[in-house]
């Protein structure tokens, strides 16, 4: 017979909640954001502004919407929204969420990342990337369909979030929109430059229940980062007791040879190894493969044999973006692809370049929520040492160019003088302003001009949106929509080095006799 709680309605759909919600339930229950909910909504209630210093992993990204959307604050034509900074992450929380909540995926709670919108009329929670709430800001500067916005990750500091910061402090400074809340998350070393830029702000400290970490660098420079990675995963399945591995590697193809040739290895051994599930987590994964990610590793094939056990090989997106349980061992290469933007060339690349020690701190820190763990850095103690202390912001080192055309279609002219928490160097903002002006969308004065307005319609660079306009004209507006759509989402061609021939073949048959190959 069904017991009471099981009877217990749903408010939201109105239905009886499911087992799997009862089950959800008591796993977040244990979470350590879950003591905290009180706390939290007592400060929300008494500010308009609360930074929420957590760890990774102690649920704040899935909870503090759920917590405010159960206090009310939605409903009335105002939404929840909660941005996170790739769009992986703001897929895999908010279908987690809507789990969570019993709600399917799309209605009550949704989510919405570039190219693909998952959300309806009854949406009140709804997770985006902050380039989409950015773009959203064009179409209702003064936010007023939503009644609390939550800015997920905002340690990371990406261009996106600081322009959000300064926008929103704008807003909250003028009252134009006196109504609405304002949730910061960062993990607890970053929260201070939040305190220092919002002086009003209430801070809720969350602390976790964290078991100790044991961190072993290299005495000796290591050579080859991917083959140190593997070498140590073989060590740790053969010499370590029981739990998952989570390797940190700088970026995607790494991950996809590392992955195939970790599997090629243990392939016929699971006596030795037991089950080993190895598995890539990298920003262009399905669904389907991200799903993987949080399922427990397999179990023992024989009695008595080694238990089965997960193998991640991740970028920084394992770091704090995506809480994954059962870690007990961390290897970390100490590297990660960063955009560097070199104003001479007016391009923007993306190097492999040594971490900051707050990184460092947090990759080792993946693996202290379950069990007691281990991290074995793939670096010495003195390179540690040299690494900058936090990763610079992204702001400082961009192309400004897309971000004054936007400042200047929401009005504000004078982005020399914008409250930025970092403001960027006044050579990188005034190049961003040539720019604009050399591309016509500013007239002399430094107003927009009609082409300008159009430009800032477009969620793309400058040059590329410019491009597009002129197109007509040329007669080559097919050509160049192409040519921009291939510029504007990640290197579509994936070229693993283990099979450069196929890759190679497969690629050939999109070349054209009478294309050329630019190599810079
Ligand atoms: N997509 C998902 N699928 C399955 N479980 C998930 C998913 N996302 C989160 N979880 C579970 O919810 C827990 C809390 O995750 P949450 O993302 O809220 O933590 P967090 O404190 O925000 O960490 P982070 O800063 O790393 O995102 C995780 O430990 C994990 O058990």
């Amino acid at each position: 017979m069904a017991t009471d709680a099981q009877m217990e309605l749903n408010p939201i759909t109105g239905r009886p909640y499911s087992r799997r919600y009862h089950k959800l339930l008591e796993k977040r229950k244990k979470l350590p954001i879950w003591a905290y909910k009180e706390k939290f909504l007592d400060a929300l209630a008494k500010h308009q502004i609360v930074i929420v210093a957590a760890g990774s992993g102690s649920g704040k990204s899935t909870q503090i919407p759920q917590f405010i959307i159960e206090a009310g604050y939605a409903g009335q034509g105002k939404k929840v929204v909660c941005t996170e900074p790739r769009r992986l992450v703001a897929r895999a929380i908010s279908r987690r969420v809507a789990q969570e909540m019993d709600v399917t995926i799309g209605a009550e709670v949704g989510y919405s990342v570039l190219f693909e919108e998952c959300s309806g009329p009854k949406t009140t929670l709804k997770y985006l990337t902050d380039g989409i709430l950015l773009r959203e800001l064009l179409a209702d500067q003064l936010l007023q369909s939503y009644g609390v916005i939550v800015l997920d990750e905002a340690h990371l500091r990406t261009l996106a979030t600081d322009i959000l910061l300064g926008y929103l402090k704008r807003l909250i400074e003028r009252n134009s929109h006196p109504d609405l809340k304002l949730v910061i998350m960062s993990t607890q070393q970053e929260a201070k430059w939040f305190k220092d830029y919002f002086k009003c702000a209430k801070i809720v400290q969350v602390q976790g229940s964290l078991n100790p970490v044991e961190i072993i660098h290299t005495s000796n420079p290591i050579g080859d980062y991917l083959e140190a990675a593997i070498e140590k995963v073989l060590e740790i399945l053969t010499s370590e007791p029981t739990g998952d591995i989570l390797v940190f590697l700088p970026g995607g193809d790494d991950i996809e040879i590392g992955s195939s040739r970790l599997t090629g290895l243990l392939k016929d051994r699971t006596n030795e190894f037991g089950p080993v599930r190895v598995l890539p987590l990298h920003s262009t994964l399905s669904i389907e493969q991200q799903k993987k990610i949080f399922k427990a590793a397999p179990p023992s094939t024989r009695k008595g044999g080694p238990v089965g056990r997960k193998v991640i090989m991740s970028t920084d997106i394992a770091e704090s973006s995506l809480a994954i349980d059962g870690i007990a061992y961390v290897i970390d290469s100490g590297l990660s692809k960063q955009k560097v933007y070199n104003a001479g060339l007016h391009a923007e690349s993306l190097l492999v370049l040594p971490i900051s020690r707050a990184s460092a701190h947090r990759r080792s820190g993946c693996c202290r929520r379950s069990v007691s763990g281990k991290c074995y850095r793939l670096y010495t103690k003195e390179f540690l040492e040299a690494c900058h202390p936090h990763a610079s912001p992204e702001i400082l080192r961009a192309n400004l160019a897309g971000t004054a055309l936007l400042l200047k279609k929401l009005g504000i002219s004078d982005m020399l003088h914008f409250d930025f928490i970092n403001p960027p160097a006044v050579d990188m903002m005034t190049s961003a302003i040539e720019t604009l002006n050399y591309l016509g969308a500013l007239d002399g004065d430094g107003n927009l001009t009609s082409i300008g307005e159009l430009m800032s319609e477009f969620p793309l660079d400058p040059h590329l949106s410019k491009m597009i306009l002129c197109s007509p004209e040329f007669k080559c507006s097919a050509e160049i929509l192409s040519i921009t759509s291939m510029l504007s989402v990640p290197h579509c061609f994936f070229q693993p080095r283990e099979k450069q021939h196929d890759a190679d073949e497969a690629k050939a048959k999109f070349s054209h006799a009478k294309g050329i190959t630019l190599l810079f």
